[in-house]
């Protein structure tokens, strides 16, 4: 299942689910699945005594969720202990019921306060001087109003000290669940090794800071109807959204079926960025590739002699799927350069100073919103903040906002990296990339992303899927590098290459051999 909700979509489902139910089902099944995970976390482990396991209950139902599980704990005979913020008279129904029973049962009940707060010194300090194996956030949910403060933030400062595995209930506490980002200003999160979420998957869990404070995640559906499910606008990418069009080659076939890709950029002293995005995209199987440089060029490229170097004033870039922006720098000449190609109805990717250029000239973006030729835009947060005319921190508070905001407005697909890339075209869907890791974070990976959406481009994929595509090779590539000890400190931009080729053909056998169902089950490991 890769589809993703907002909040507001949750909310609605839920609602619908509950008419059908008696009061408080659909919380025990939340309960019961979460201590499912926590039993098999506490194995996993392998502790020697018996466990300890603090549960962390707040205010409203993720509270109630946190005492349903931590009363089946108790009743399984773990010992539970729960650091109760919630007073019965103010709690939701549901969650005051599971009060009830977790005190009915073996499991002890602080509230504890700040460390330092005199008001409840014993029930903090037993907390917080006690060795834990597992801690349950049940703090908050989808209903995280405002940043986590006083004795809650204290103690999630606390949790993310320990070492022991931390299971969050729903959502990590503290994260937005639309954006990823952290609720603010000034606040904090809890930093899970896994995430549980309720109904159906968050955006919030695959971006931004998603990843590294959700970790693993597993949707527990609750066994609600899926006709009750509204069709999603946002998606977790992986092959199942895009492996419909990738062709096996059919034998008849010749150098210029597969596309001719021309970069253009690199000025002078930034060569090497329009030679990596030509590297990737003869690795990822365009005909033939040119490299067209802004200023001088080239010979020809010692290491990949097939690479053609070019002069890119010289060059006729109307019959070729051209990549435009990779070192171009930003003078008038590229400028001049770029206004002729968005000009072409060729396919076109622009990366990198393409979208500097485009970001600090008018004329350029009505050149960019009136192509008829299909168009993938590849901002990083920065380039992305410049062509919104805002801050990156604006961009990074809701990439799916920006991402679809940047569609929209150019009539482009966009892929908005970082840590789970956000895809999205003009109509408002967009898709998360969960593949990918901080091996990426290196100078040339962003030219090897453009090289390989200018092939498939090139290769007639249609220009949704090519994006999607391309985002989802770069991430596993990375990711089997990093499983192989290539990374994640030190991967270089040329190792990703022939990873990314490995990846794309061995996606491409097996589409040919229609085992896309297996893929399904594959995307799922790879992703949570
Ligand atoms: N309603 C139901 O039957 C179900 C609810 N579920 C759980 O319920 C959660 C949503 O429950 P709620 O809507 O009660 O929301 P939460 O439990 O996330 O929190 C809402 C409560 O916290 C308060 N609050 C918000 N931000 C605060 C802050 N920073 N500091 C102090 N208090 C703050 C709100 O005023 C409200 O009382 C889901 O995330 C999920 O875990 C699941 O059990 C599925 C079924
Ligand atoms: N921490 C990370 N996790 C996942 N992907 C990352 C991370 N850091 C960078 N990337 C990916 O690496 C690439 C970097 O691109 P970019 O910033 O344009 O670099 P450059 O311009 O130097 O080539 C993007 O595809 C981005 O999504
Ligand atoms: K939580």
């Amino acid at each position: 299942m890769n589809e993703l909700y907002t909040v507001a979509e949750i909310r609605q489902i839920e609602q619908a689910a509950l008419a059908g139910l008696p009061a408080g089902t659909l919380m025990q099944r939340a309960g019961a699945a979460a201590m499912q995970m926590a039993l098999a976390m506490l194995d996993n482990a392998s502790i020697a005594s018996a466990p300890r396991v603090l549960v962390l209950a707040g205010p409203g139902n993720n509270g109630g969720d946190a005492l349903d599980v931590a009363a089946r704990l108790a009743q399984a005979g773990i010992e539970v202990t729960v650091a109760l913020y919630a007073v019965a008279e103010r709690q939701p129904q549901d969650a005051r019921a599971a009060l009830g029973r977790a005190q009915a049962g073996a499991a002890t009940l602080l509230a504890p306060g700040d460390p330092g707060d005199s008001a409840a010194p014993s029930a903090a300090g037993s907390i917080y001087q006690r060795h834990w194996d597992l801690v349950i956030d049940g703090l908050f949910g989808i209903g995280l109003a405002r940043p986590l403060a006083g004795a809650m933030r204290a103690m999630v400062e606390f949790i993310n000290t320990l070492p022991c595995q931390v299971l969050a209930l729903d959502i990590p506490s503290g994260l937005d669940a639309d954006t990823g980002d952290i609720v603010g200003p000034g606040g904090i999160a809890v930093r899970a090794h896994r995430t549980i979420t309720f109904i159906a998957d968050k955006p919030g869990l695959h971006t931004c800071h998603g990843r590294d404070h959700a970790g693993q995640v597993s949707i527990a559906t609750l066994d609600i109807d899926p006709a009750l499910l509204p069709p999603a606008q946002a998606f977790l990418n992986g092959p199942i959204l895009f492996a419909d069009a990738l062709r096996p080659r059919p034998q008849n076939s010749h150098k210029g079926s597969f596309g001719d890709v021309a970069v253009l950029g690199g000025a002078h002293g930034m060569q090497g960025a329009p030679i990596l995005a030509a590297r990737a995209a003869l690795h990822c199987g365009a005909g033939r590739v040119f490299a067209c440089f802004v200023d001088e060029a080239p010979g020809y490229d010692p290491a990949q002699p097939e690479l053609m170097c070019r002069h890119a004033g010289d060059f006729d870039f109307s019959k070729t799927t051209v990549v435009a922006g990779p070192g171009s720098g930003g003078a008038s000449r590229a400028n001049e350069l770029l206004a002729r190609v968005l000009d072409l109805p060729v396919p076109l990717v622009l990366d990198a100073d393409a979208l500097n250029l485009v970001a600090a000239d008018r004329a350029l973006q009505q050149r960019l919103a009136a192509r008829t030729g299909a168009t993938i835009l590849t901002p990083h947060p920065l380039e992305a903040a410049r062509l919104l005319a805002v801050s990156a921190g604006v961009i990074q508070a809701d990439r799916l906002a920006a991402a679809r905001q940047l569609a929209a407005r150019f009539q482009a697909i966009v892929i908005l990296k970082g840590s789970g890339s956000v895809i999205a075209r003009p109509d408002g869907s967009v898709a998360i990339n969960p593949s990918g890791n901080p091996a990426l974070a290196t100078a040339g990976t962003g030219d090897v992303l453009a090289g390989v959406c200018g092939a498939l481009l090139a290769q007639h994929l249609p220009p949704w899927q090519a994006a999607l595509s391309a985002a989802w090779l770069h991430g596993h590539a990375a990711d089997r590098l990093v499983e192989a000890g290539v990374g994640p400190v030190g991967l270089s931009a040329s190792e990703l290459i022939p990873a990314i080729r490995t990846a794309l053909n061995a996606l491409n056998a097996l589409c040919t051999l229609g085992a896309l169902g297996a893929l399904g089950a594959q995307i799922t490991v790879n992703a949570h």
